[in-house]
């Protein structure tokens, strides 16, 4: 950036060029529109002294004095200060403008066609119209100019100061269109795309592609600039970075935790502002807010004393406080749901809300996303990426500062450790961020936040008066809600607040769960049932087991508590009743399940029709003090209840064509859900079944061997149901566990020495999902496309003839045996040059015409990571650690793990090879009237291929020839 600069006699000159923001001094920024016939004085003006004469000059000499008279010595006018003649600076220009604008101390709005007579003639009414009829509001980069400034005056051409921004904000709303919202700073991501282009839409440009060009800031996209290819070229190249930005952040979103907070406060009965106003005065809060050095604060305290809502006060007070160029960006951990309860799920949430209010930003990923897409985020090596793409990130420096909230570290069950260090590690690394978490009284996040540099400790327990200042207001509040809506006299609710007061223990959660119960109370004997509730979270929650016990329904409450136990993710009411003997046949009479489980007195809460525990304290309480009460057997027996009753259900439900898709090929993305959705019990059992068998069998002094014997459950289930499940399974976008899941169930028969033909079926079944995952997996009816593409001797094959679809022909026949290709891993752009396994076979690498070399998991197929390397690798081989690839290109860094088992992968493994009735154009689907009608395994995709009649013949790479015929009765 080149700016002006003045001397001590009014004086100005250009300066040096300042190559990075950080070095350019303050300056102030002249907006306005520019004059006909060259009256303009230009960059050469400047260097050469010249074009004082021009009628421009007037406006320099303006903004300089203006400038001077706000203690600024530099300032900024586009007529002079880019060269033009030079198309990479006036490129870099255009696109660093926005900028520009948004960085200058002032900005000063120069409307030449607005005189002095227009604010002396008139009262305020005329005035405002004449303002509206000034050019500055119908040219287009003045747009721009009018929403980056943080500080924006308008003069009148004799330099009188008019007011600015804000003072005219309902006027310049009136003029433009532009929301006030806007004027006022509201990040410009909050509004979409094409409201930002309506406000552009009535202004003018001299060349038409600036119409789109002096957008590019307003919309935070960069591109390089075409003069010449006409407005809708440049319209359509930045909605291609718009739309690849979007998928960008749809992939990244895990949850919206601005929702997971609006959530988190409505179902908490709303914020109490009472109730954690105390921390804003706190000193150790202010030191961290006022000291820039002071990066990291922890707010520590045990269960229930409000840690979770003091957070979502600071949240909502330093929004409203802070200047809208800072970042707030926040996650709410939960153990019991394990889509937000891990490392990867924290950086997934915050770097999602960074980068939906800076757009920009998503530069950074998008080299990465553009080649591994969604696998990015949700691969073994994701944090890995993640971090690397975080830690880059946050040291951008177009981010003045941004703060980072994580509520309940406690509850971030997957790699915490790796989360407390990049967040010591970053808050050491960079100025631009501050941390705020909050978690329990834990020893270990002690331990490894020690080692961050300026941190700053805020224990609740600490800072006991306050809290309980705060619990007491939160009582009083909660009563006299309580009072209004049961009706209590005023010696009741004196009663009640007294006891609340007495027995708290200046713990939120205990007087929350108290009136909770109350509310559900009438105000009879209300005295007497206050004693119901003793002092103490523990006493409290005992009580209510106490209750359960003594009920009339205590075992289906027993029950309804240990299966919420057990299950790996909250479950819905209706997978509930698939998963409890007890609610059998109600999965139409959900308001009867919602009874049962209000039974479970305030240990479960339901939210939109998921069933939760009260609070994780809740859980942990009945997993440390009431395990014989609900587990009177033993969790691994409700184990075992799980599994069975998931075979049971899903043999009553699955079937062919659940959705009623009916076209073979119909791909997993035009499959929409049905509603009632047939599946709804089912989700939960179909991607679980198998873990709960195996944490069933763990137990060995429980475990039934019975049930994998031929004829037994596993075994029925498989021979009967397989393909219906693997369908499912497709619908719910869940194949790669489903691997995953039959390698454990062969383990498992392996292991128990199960009777031989299950293990025969087993194993059948899982070369079968193994080989055919990404056919099905991208269109779950190629389930049964794929009986034809599997060995004559295939056990599954032969059980599910009758699935067959029918009238097709492949010949010749296929091979007896399953072939030596395992799996088809698909994802590189080109074709394969070299493969190697690691040496304790539990992953695979490939190397591709595509310039990258990729690390699989050899056992689920999931890709572990890519690796872009400079040119085609001829030879590729794993050293003995593991962590490296010995190549004809050097070493390359591979440290992704396997996320599976080792198990012994002898065979070789192909790798599709996309070389070459019709064929769709990549040759991987054989099509039947445009239809997509069977994905053909990589083994068959043809290198040549010819149609005669109804038989496409197809000559494959290894020198084999097949056809397929389809004949007309085909279905
Ligand atoms: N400021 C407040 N406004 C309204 N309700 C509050 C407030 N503070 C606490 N509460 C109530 O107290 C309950 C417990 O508070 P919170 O969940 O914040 O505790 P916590 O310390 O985060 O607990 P844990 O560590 O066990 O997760 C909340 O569910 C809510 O009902």
């Amino acid at each position: 950036m080149r700016l002006l600069r003045c001397n001590d006699t009014g004086e100005f000159s250009l300066s040096e060029v300042f190559a990075n923001d950080e070095t350019i001094p303050p300056y102030a920024i002249l907006s306005h529109t520019w004059l006909e016939d060259a009256q303009e004085p230009t960059f050469e003006d400047l260097t050469k002294g010249t074009g004082r004469a021009k009628l421009g000059y007037k406006k320099l000499q303006f903004c300089g004095e203006q400038a001077y008279y706000d203690g600024l010595q530099y300032f900024w006018v586009d007529t002079c200060c880019i060269n033009k003649s030079n198309f990479a600076e006036l490129s870099q220009a255009i696109n660093s403008m926005f900028r520009w604008y948004r960085n200058a101390a002032r900005c000063y709005v120069y409307l030449s066609d607005f005189k002095d007579r227009c604010i002396v003639d008139g009262l305020r009414s005329p005035w405002d119209s004449e303002l509206g009829r000034s050019k500055w509001f119908t040219r287009g980069w003045t747009l721009q100019e009018l929403l980056a400034p943080r500080s924006l005056e308008f003069f009148s051409y004799d330099g009188i100061r008019l007011g600015d921004r804000s003072s005219l904000r309902e006027q310049i709303k009136q003029i433009t269109g532009v929301p006030v919202s806007a004027l006022q700073g509201t990040r410009l991501s909050q509004f979409s795309a094409d409201e930002r282009f309506l406000w552009m839409e009535r202004r003018q440009t001299k060349r038409p592609e600036d119409k789109v060009y002096s957008m590019l800031g307003i919309l935070d996209v960069e591109i390089p600039l075409y003069y010449g290819e006409g407005a809708g070229n440049a319209a359509k190249r930045v909605q291609e970075v718009i739309d690849k930005r979007e998928i960008c952040l749809r992939d990244l979103r895990l949850t919206d935790p601005y929702d997971d907070k609006k959530r988190i406060e409505n179902t908490k009965g709303g914020l109490l502002v009472d109730s954690y106003r105390w921390v804003l005065q706190n000193p150790d809060f202010q030191q961290w807010r006022d000291n820039s050095q002071s990066r990291l604060l922890w707010i520590k305290g045990d269960p229930g004393k409000g840690k979770t809502m003091v957070l979502c006060g600071i949240i909502n007070e330093l929004s409203a406080s802070l200047a809208k160029t800072a970042h707030l960006c926040y996650f709410f951990c939960q153990a019991t749901d394990s889509r937000i309860n891990g490392a990867t799920a924290v950086l997934r949430g915050l770097l999602f809300m960074l980068l939906s209010q800076q757009p920009s930003l998503i530069a950074h990923l998008r080299k990465k996303h553009d080649r591994t897409g969604k696998v990015l985020f949700e691969d073994a090596n994701a944090w890995v990426a993640l971090c690397d793409i975080f830690t880059d990130i946050v040291q951008d420096p177009s981010i003045e500062i941004a703060y980072f909230f994580i509520d309940a570290l406690d509850e971030c069950i997957i790699d915490l450790p790796r989360l407390l260090d990049l967040i010591v590690q970053t808050s050491s690394a960079s100025s631009q961020v501050k941390w705020i978490m909050s978690s329990r009284n834990w020893p270990d996040i002690e331990e490894r936040l020690e080692r961050a540099g300026d941190k700053v400790r805020l224990s609740l327990e600490l800072n006991a008066d306050s809290v309980s200042a705060a619990v007491r207001s939160y009582i009083e509040h909660k009563v006299s809600q309580l009072a209004r809506d049961k009706k209590y006299n005023d010696q009741m609710q004196r009663a009640v607040l007294d006891y609340l007061q007495t027995n708290a223990n200046d713990t939120f959660l205990w007087a929350a769960l108290v009136c909770q119960n109350l509310n559900q109370m009438s105000q009879v004997n209300i005295v007497k049932k206050l004693e119901a509730f003793p002092p103490g979270l523990d006493s409290l929650y005992n009580q209510m087991i106490q209750r359960i016990n003594k009920s009339n329904d205590v075992d289906i409450c027993r029950r309804v508590l240990a299966t919420v136990a057990v299950v790996y993710r909250p479950v819905t009411l209706q997978e509930l009743t698939s998963l409890v003997e007890e609610l059998d046949g109600m999965a139409e009479e959900l308001g009867l399940v919602r009874d049962i489980v209000d039974l479970c007195g305030s240990l479960l809460t339901i939210r939109d029709g998921t069933i939760y525990f009260v609070h994780q304290s809740a859980k942990d309480f009945l997993l440390r003090e009431a395990l014989d009460v609900i587990f009177p057997s033993g969790s691994k027996v409700v184990h075992y209840t799980v599994f069975f009753r998931s075979l049971l259900a899903m043999s009553a439900t699955l079937q062919r064509d659940v959705y009623r898709l009916s076209a073979l090929g119909c791909s997993i993305e035009q499959t929409k859900q049905p509603n009632p959705d047939p599946l709804a019990a089912s989700w939960y059992l179909c991607i679980y079944w198998i873990d709960h068998l195996c944490d069933w069998s763990s137990d060995s002094l429980i475990f039934d061997a019975s049930v994998l014997k031929n004829g037994g459950i596993v075994d029925s289930f498989i021979r009967k149901k397989y393909l219906y499940w693997l369908e499912a399974l497709s619908l719910y976008r869940t194949m790669s566990k489903g691997v995953v899941s039959m390698s454990r169930l062969e383990a498992l028969i392996k292991e128990r020495a199960a009777a031989s033909s299950t293990m025969e079926v087993v194993r059948d079944a899982r070369r079968f999902i193994t080989y055919h995952k990404s056919a099905i997996e991208s269109s779950p009816l190629q389930a049964y496309g794929a009986l034809l593409f599997s060995p004559t001797r295939s056990v599954i094959r032969a059980l599910f003839k009758d699935e067959e679809p029918q009238g097709i022909v492949i010949k010749p026949g296929m091979q007896e045996q399953w072939s030596s290709c395992l799996s088809t891993l698909e994802g590189h752009s080109n074709s394969v040059w070299s493969v190697a396994f690691s040496h304790d076979s539990t992953r695979l690498a490939s190397a591709s015409y595509d310039r990258t070399v990729k690390v699989w998991d050899a056992h689920s197929g999931e890709c572990l990571q890519t690796v872009d390397v400079e040119k085609v690798l001829d030879h590729i081989s794993f050293d003995s650690s593991g962590n490296y690839l010995n190549t004809d290109g050097g070493v390359v860094s591979v440290s992704a793990q396997s996320t599976t088992t080792p198990a012994s992968v002898s065979a070789e493994t192909r790798i599709a090879q996309y070389q070459g009735i019709a064929l769709d154009r990549a040759c991987t689907w054989i099509t039947y009237n445009s239809q997509n009608l069977l994905k053909l395994p990589s083994e068959y995709r043809p290198s040549c291929s010819k149609v005669l009649g109804n038989v496409i013949a197809l000559g494959v790479g290894n020198g084999r020839v097949w056809m397929c015929e389809v004949g007309r009765n085909m279905s």
